[in-house]
Order: structure tokens, then sequence, then C-alpha cells
């Protein structure tokens, strides 16, 4: 026997041995809620093997109830589909509901263990949310903030101007730089920006390294395996959760190095970290801080930059929403200045395609896995203490009692005396762990699309043929959900001298 066929035997054997250890040492619990019956040993794992994960879990619920489970090795998984049962049980019940399972690749491997997103309850998870919140839990916050973002948006309407092919790395490029303004003061370059790549390089490991069922890595289901030496074939892992990490460090401390920097000369600008430096932390909290403004930029740009590519898709879908949402710009602002903040709430209909936006297309539509720090027993299921809780918020979106017609993109369902449900009240999750970043989304998209309506017109674009081809909303499969590229044909809407006026205006 050659040492390759030995080694992967030995893996096999370890792999199994692991499995099956899991499935004998699974817990006497009471009966879980229902579910699709899994496979002896593997459980439920061919149930979240391919595509959207989410709409696989909403096909369950039609099947199973609101709340349903599966099993993947030891960890029972449960899902919630409806809002209903999501607030009864991250609300009501928030105490015991609202840790984050631990991740062995990304969280311990990689270093992800202290980023917001990742951390267990307790008092690290307390003082980072309320870092977090005491500068941008608030409008009075968010307000601060708006120079800069009318600042960035006016720098991505120029880049779009210049290069409206490029709209999908405007988009992300856009949302990166917001951040990295609000969180550090640091104001990115056009084209090629040192930090903008490095977030970029650690976000898609952790992108990788987070993939739903299948496609992640098997030591997340069976942390054992992190036992084995490196020199057993299939235990690359380790290797790549090294070389990632150091992605991760790097996304830290280049643009927080600049903060301090900029403190130092007196140049800092009004951002986040800044604030905070300011007050002179203690090293422990300093490092809080140093995952705490990591954990924005993780989690605030690609968030954004889905949101700001679905919004130009949709627009280019629907030309009638599009010419009423710039007609109703028009009118508030008129054609010799841009929208800014104060027009909002002049613009009833830009804010219901906003929310419609936000319904139609869900950036994270499983949101982030929480889990369980106690047994619990909801309506007569038991829920085991250390399950993985996935709230579907994709479900909810197109939940038919709350959305009439839900597969419709239907900016109307939120205007007149019986709108529909704010989609805010759960897309940005529910409970405890909701998004710490959704007002300064909110006012990013809000201002770029407003800005966007003002200045450009959006088509389908053209083939490599020639041939228009008319873009539909295709979500990608992964937890950010990107949409699937199309080309798009994007015009300005006044002759090169306005467009250069209207978009230097501040300058
Ligand atoms: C359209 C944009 C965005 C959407 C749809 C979105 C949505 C979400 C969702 C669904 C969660 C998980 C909630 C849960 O687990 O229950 C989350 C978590 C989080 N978001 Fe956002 N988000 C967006 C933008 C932002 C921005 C701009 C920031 C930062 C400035 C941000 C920071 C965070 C952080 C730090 C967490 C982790 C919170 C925790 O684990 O306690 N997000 N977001």
């Amino acid at each position: 026997m050659t040492s390759t066929s030995t080694s992967s035997t030995l893996l096999a054997t370890f792999v199994g041995a692991a499995v099956l250890y899991a499935w004998l040492t699974r817990r006497a619990h009471g009966k879980l809620p229902p579910g699709p019956p899994g496979l002896p040993i593997i459980g439920n794992m061919l149930d979240m093997a391919h595509g959207r994960v989410w709409e696989n879990f909403a096909r369950m619920g039609e099947t199973y109830g609101p709340v349903i489970s599966l099993t993947i090795g030891a960890t029972p998984i449960i899902v919630i589909n409806t809002f209903e049962q999501a607030k009864q049980i991250f609300d009501a019940k928030g105490a015991i509901y609202s840790s984050r399972p631990s991740l062995f690749m990304s969280g311990e491997l990689m270093g992800w263990k202290k980023s917001c997103g990742f951390l267990e309850s307790g008092k690290d998870l307390i003082q980072t949310r309320r870092m977090i919140h005491q500068e941008l839990g608030s409008m009075s916050q968010i307000r601060t903030f708006y120079p800069q973002e009318e600042d960035q948006a006016r720098r991505f309407l120029g880049l779009v101007a210049e290069k409206p092919d490029r709209i999908v790395d405007h988009c992300f490029r856009h949302a990166g730089a917001i951040i990295l303004r609000i969180t550090y003061g640091y104001t990115a370059k056009d084209y090629d920006d040192e930090v903008i790549t490095a977030v970029n390089k650690a976000m898609h490991t952790l992108v990788v390294a987070t993939h739903p069922g299948l496609r992640g890595f098997l030591v997340d289901q069976f942390p054992i395996l992190a036992s084995l030496p490196e020199w057993v074939p299939g235990t690359h892992f380790k290797r790549l959760g090294r070389e990632w990490a150091a992605l991760y460090e790097n996304m830290l401390d280049l643009p927080l190095n600049y903060t301090r920097q900029c403190l130092k000369d007196g140049t800092a600008e009004n951002s986040f970290s800044a604030k905070w430096l300011r007050r002179g932390l203690p090293k422990d909290e300093e490092e809080l801080l140093r995952h705490a403004a990591g954990s924005l930029e993780a989690a605030g740009a690609e968030t954004t930059a889905v949101a700001l590519h679905a919004f130009y898709l949709l627009m280019a879908i629907h030309p009638d929403v599009l010419k009423r949402a710039q007609a109703e710009v028009d009118e508030v602002c008129g054609h010799d200045r841009l929208p800014t903040y104060a027009d909002r709430e002049h613009l009833p209909y830009l804010q219901a395609v906003l929310k419609e936006l936000a319904r139609f297309h869900l950036s994270v539509p499983l949101a982030i896995p929480h889990t369980t720090t106690q047994d619990d027993i909801h309506d007569g299921y038991c829920i085991p203490k250390g399950s993985m809780i996935f709230s579907n918020l994709w479900a909810m979106a197109r939940d038919s009692e709350m959305y009439p017609n839900p597969h419709k993109f239907d900016p109307d369902r939120f205007l007149g005396n019986t709108p529909n449900r704010d989609p805010y009240d759960f897309v940005f999750g529910i409970g405890r762990r909701r998004c710490p970043g959704r007002l300064l989304a909110d006012a990013s998209v809000f201002i770029t699309s407003a800005m966007t309506l003002a200045t450009f017109n959006i088509k389908p674009g053209k083939n490599a043929s020639g041939e228009r081809v008319v873009p539909c909303l295709e979500p990608g499969p992964d937890m950010v959900c990107l949409p699937k590229h199309f080309p798009l044909e994007i015009t300005p809407r006044f002759s090169q001298e306005q467009m250069d006026v209207l978009i230097r205006g501040a300058h």
C-alpha cells in the first residue's frame, strides 16, 4: 500500500468514525420540530447540499410547518420560516436564542470569532454591540455622517458616468468606500485601492469558508477532524485557515493604523474608530474596537453593494417604476441640483421602492445562524441547547399572507392606507442580534439611489451579439446573496456639461 492510500484510508476511517460517533452520541432529546427524514448517519446533509438553501427550507415549510428541524451529525438545525414564529423565538426568548454557533474553520482557524457577527453571547458581545450602537445606532449619530455619505455618492456617480459598463464593480467599490470612510475616516482611491483590495481578499475567504451545507468545510460539522495531523490528505483546511487568518488580520490593521496615524497628525476625520480611539481605550477594549470596526467592514460592504446592484437591475427590469421614481425626484429637486437627505420625506414613492427592493432581493436571506444556550420547549417541541437556528428571512419576504402576490415587484404595496408590513421589521434580522448597521445601510442605499435616479437612465443592455437582454433578478447561492450579472445600458440624463455641474456640485 502506498503512503497516499494509507493516509486516505486513515482519513476515511477517521471521518467515518467521527460521523458514527456524532450519530451515536446524539442526545436523547424530546421531540424535535417536524422536518424531512434524514439518511442514516449523514442526516439531512444532502438537503442542504445545493442551490439556494433558503428556497429548499421554504418548500419544506409548506409540508412540515413554520418551524422545521433537520440534523447534520449531532447538531439539530432549526429553521424558522415565518415572521410570527421568529418574533416569538428571537424577541420573547432572546436571552437563550441569541448566541452564535462556533464555526471551526472561519471562527477558530481564520480568527473571525471576535468579529461581531461571530461572537458568542457574553461580555465581549455586549461591549462590542454597545460600541457600535453608541456611534451608529441612532439617527442623530447617522446624521453626523451625511456629508461623507453625500460626498461618496457623488464620487460613485462620477465613476458610473465614466465607465457605465462596470456598474457591478462600482457598486462594490462604493459600498466598501462608504464603510471605510465612516468606520475609519479613510477615503478610498477610485480604482485599485489597497484597503478595499485587502477587505475583498479577506471577505472572499470568509464567503468560501462559510458556504452552507455540503459546500462548506466538514470540520465545522465535525471539529474532531481538526485534531488530525496535517500530512493526512483532506486536512488542507488547516493550511488554508492559517493563510486566511493573515488576510483577516491585514484587513483589521491596515485601515485602523491609518486612523491612528491621522489622530497623531491631527488630520483625522469624524469616524467610528476615531471617536473611540480619542477616548483613550484600555488595551483590551482597543482590541475589541479593532474587531468591532472590522466587523463593520465585513458585514456592511458586500450587503450594501448587493442591494445597490439589485436596485440597478430592478430599475432596468421595471421601466414604469424607474420613470415614476424619476418624476418624483425631478419634481422635488428640479434639474439643477442632486437630491439630499433633506428631500427624503418628500419622496414617498422612492421610499416605497426601497422597501420593495429590501423585500424583493434579500442581501442575507438566511440571516446569520443563531444558537441556543439552553434547552427550550417551543410549541410543544424540544429545541435542544446548541441547536443551530436559521431565520428564513427570504420565506418571510415571500409569505403571501403578509405580501399578496409576493413574487411581484410592486412598490405600491407600501403606499396607501393599508400598506403591507414594513420589511425592515425583519430583513435586518430579528431580536438581539439584529443588524446594528441598518440605519447606515438605509442611509447609503437611499442617497445612492436618489442621486442615481436624478442623473441616469437605466435600460437592459446588449450581449456580445448586440441583442438586448432583459435581465432577471436571479439570486446566487451564498449566504450574502449576489444577483447574477446582466449587461445594463446606463446613460446620462443630461448633457456632459450639466452632468459635470450636478455631480461636482458640492466639491
Ligand atoms: C442592505 C444592507 C444590510 C443588510 C440587508 C444587513 C442584514 C443583516 C442581517 C440579516 C444580519 C444578521 C442578523 C441576525 O443574525 O439575526 C446582520 C448582522 C450584522 N450586520 Fe448587517 N446588514 C446590512 C448592512 C450592514 C451595514 C452597513 C453594517 C455596518 C455598518 C452592518 C453590520 C452588521 C453587523 C456587525 C452584524 C452582526 C451583528 C451581531 O452578530 O450581533 N450591516 N446584518
